[in-house]
């Protein structure tokens, strides 16, 4: 039987406490595939800071590389904010040290929970969409300067980083409606405008898409005025940062959003969209939702299950529609018991992917 090597991730704040949540629906997943995970542990961010001095140490980027996919919670926290290297620093490293250009972030609406959003029901009924953010390049990973009276972030794109993100859009594309925002500021940025000349020649070879420009603030508001208006939205790192918070709303919580960041072969990390939450961190409090759905992404994208993957999906849609809910869906169930309830699914949400699950070659036997 293949061991399956997951690095886990925690950082700081919520991120144990998500983490452990998502490890426990890995570890019910595993049972009932009969699949073997292998788990380590290592620190970043903060508790990277804390065990080694630096927000990714040498050993935790090591083991990233070695292992079969990295499972992160957040990083960030009040107690670093004054620190000469932040925390944040190491999720950045991270992705930059595995090559991780390319972040899915699925949104969709839950099913149960339709009224949770602040926008209409009728315009979130429907909305489903994936934020294909690029991840390694733009003003994140540009020049720095940063002086008492004045600071510096320079923002560079290569022609070459653009297109193979916009590859990863277009084939998203073609496994889902068939189109493809792409998302900038051509009118002043002069990356975005190499942005959009290359996504427009890129998408010649693609004729059965249909894609659309939006500037990135006509797109922020387009994104909650008409959500079911888009498919895949593909945009460069900034953007794609506060677009995704932002599509939060859609969905009703950011504990709700997870997430998948890929290379071009090697460990992906999966984690959910939102931070550390320093406001409910060591309360039991967080949302686990996020980290359970990128779990499930680790199993389809990373170690190439569909059937344990959607198994772990419908476990957890399963879930919230039967009214089991957080603080943020404005329940009163603590992160455990959440986790716990996704866990008692698994074994009925999994009898409903059988059929997906044999097609795929992966049979429940629990
Ligand atoms: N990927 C990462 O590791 C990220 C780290 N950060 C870091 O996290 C720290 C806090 O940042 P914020 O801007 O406050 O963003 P945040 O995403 O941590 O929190 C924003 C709001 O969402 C709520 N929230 C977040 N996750 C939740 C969950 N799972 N369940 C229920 N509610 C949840 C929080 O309580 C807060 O009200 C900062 O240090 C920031 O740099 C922020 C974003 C991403
Ligand atoms: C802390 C940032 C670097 C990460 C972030 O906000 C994100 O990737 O969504
Ligand atoms: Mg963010």
């Amino acid at each position: 039987m293949t061991r399956h090597r997951i690095l886990l991730l925690p950082g700081d704040g919520i991120g144990p406490e998500v983490t452990a949540a998502a490890r426990q629906c890995l570890e019910a997943v595993a049972a009932g595939f009969d699949l073997s995970f292998a788990f380590d542990e290592a620190p970043v961010g903060g508790a990277g800071i804390e065990a080694c001095g630096e927000p990714l140490p040498a050993e935790t980027l090591h083991r990233a590389r070695t292992s079969d996919a990295v499972l992160l919670g957040a990083v960030g926290g009040p107690a670093w904010d004054a620190a000469p290297r932040r925390p944040e620093a190491g999720l950045l490293a991270l992705r930059r040290g595995l090559g991780l250009f390319a972040n899915l972030r699925p949104v969709k609406v839950f099913e149960g929970l339709e009224d949770l959003s602040p926008l209409k029901r009728d315009r979130v009924v429907g909305a489903d969409l994936l934020i294909v953010r690029e991840l390694t390049g733009g003003l994140y990973f540009g020049e720095k300067r940063e002086g008492e009276y004045e600071a510096f972030d320079g923002c560079a794109y290569t022609r070459e980083e653009v297109e193979r993100i916009a590859r990863v859009a277009f084939e998203a594309a073609g496994q889902r409606r068939g189109r493809v925002t792409s998302v900038d500021k051509a009118n002043v940025l002069a990356t975005s405008r190499l942005w959009r000349r290359t996504v427009e020649d890129h998408a010649q070879a693609w004729p059965e898409i249909a894609l659309d420009h939006l500037y990135v603030d006509a797109a922020a508001m387009t994104l909650v005025t008409q959500p079911a208006r888009f498919d895949v939205v593909l945009t460069e790192n900034l953007f794609g940062d506060i677009l995704s918070d932002e599509a939060a709303v859609i969905a009703g919580s950011i504990g709700l959003l997870g997430s998948a960041s890929l290379g071009a072969g090697g460990p992906g990390v999966f984690e959910p969209v939102h931070g550390s939450a320093p406001d409910l961190a060591g309360r039991d409090i967080a949302n686990p939702a996020g980290a359970i759905a990128s779990a499930a992404l680790l199993l389809r994208h990373g170690l190439g299950l569909p059937g344990p993957a959607q198994a772990l999906d419908a476990a957890l849609a399963d879930t919230l529609r039967a009214g089991v809910r957080t603080l943020d869906l404005g329940g009163v169930t603590s992160c455990t018991r959440f986790a716990a309830s996704v866990c008692e699914r698994l074994d009925r949400a999994d009898r409903l992917a059988d059929r997906k699950a044999v097609e795929a070659g992966m049979v429940w036997t629990g």
